[in-house]
């Protein structure tokens, strides 16, 4: 998916809510565990619940690779599954030396190596360049690239100061120059909702990437703040929220109160892009 395409996206469905699928076996309703694969039933009612009020999908390759093989299969059928007007995100947080990266970038963006065919990756900018470029290489998809976490200890190292700036902002700054001018187009940064206090900071150094926004809900981020510090003329927006909307209720009715969820955060998206320039 396009840069374009994906801000078209924003405006018609009045959204810019990114459903995370960190779907936990251990907390599945218990009428789906007689199911052969309840991780990808419980997938397939979220997907069925929300598809219209969210704009992306973020599986957290964890919860899968912790099931094993049963778990990779449900990763496969769940991105199969996602509509096509979502853009899709592998949270995998990868990045190696160049000639590893290029296997994960194989992994989540050619269908012929795993089966996976994802719009994007999370990627760990620690390793420099050649850990990001093998991403990058693949033309028509997206390096979503850590810059300050929503956790606490990215105080650890993210907020170190380096020269006049601090780690992330040397990050952001950087990690544009290895795309060129219309970087824009396919690199975005992953900033947490809890620290919207420093979105205009790096709205300044990314005024056009799209911010992958995760701590909203059970992180406790505002998504008024993230919304009046983070939006753009073209929305700039892909805010995530996983536990809240996937385990509203753990009974029958857990699609019915995710649509809820997802429902309420949306309305709010609406009211924030209608108050856009
Ligand atoms: O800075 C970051 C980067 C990634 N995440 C991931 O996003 C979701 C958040 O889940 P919630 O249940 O909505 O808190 C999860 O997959 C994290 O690994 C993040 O939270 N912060």
């Amino acid at each position: 998916m396009t840069y374009s395409e994906l801000s078209e996206l924003i405006f018609r469905k009045q959204s810019y809510l990114c459903v995370g699928l960190d779907t936990d076996p251990r907390k599945l309703p218990t009428h789906l565990l007689g199911e052969s694969d309840p991780v990808f039933t419980f997938n397939k009612a979220i997907i069925d619940a929300t598809a219209d009020l969210t704009v992306a999908y973020k599986p957290n390759l964890a919860f899968y690779e912790a099931q094993g093989p049963r778990g990779w299969e449900s990763l496969q059928k769940t991105l199969d599954y996602l509509p096509a007007d979502c853009f899709t995100i592998a949270d995998a947080k990868r990045g190696d030396i160049g000639n590893t990266s290029g296997l994960y970038a194989r992994t989540f963006f050619d269908p012929t190596a795993a089966g996976l065919h994802f719009d994007s990756v999370t990627v760990a900018p620690y390793m420099g360049q050649d850990s990001v470029m093998p991403f990058l290489d693949y033309n028509h998809k997206w390096v979503i690239l850590l810059a300050l976490t929503s956790n606490p200890g990215s105080a650890d190292f993210q907020r170190q100061p380096v020269a006049e700036q601090e780690l992330f902002e040397v990050v952001i700054e950087t990690a544009q120059t290895w795309v060129g001018p219309d970087h824009h187009e396919r690199l975005m940064f992953v900033v947490g909702a809890t620290q919207a206090d420093e979105l205009t900071r790096i709205r300044a150094l990314a005024p056009k990437n799209f911010l992958l926004v995760p701590g909203v809900g059970a992180q406790g981020g505002s998504l008024t703040d993230v919304s009046r510090y983070g939006l753009t003329p073209d929305g700039g927006l892909l805010v995530n929220a996983s536990r809240n909307i996937l385990y509203a209720s753990s009974g029958a009715d857990f699609a019915e109160r995710a649509r809820a969820e997802a429902q309420s955060l949306q309305r709010q998206m609406a009211e924030h892009l209608a108050t856009l320039p």
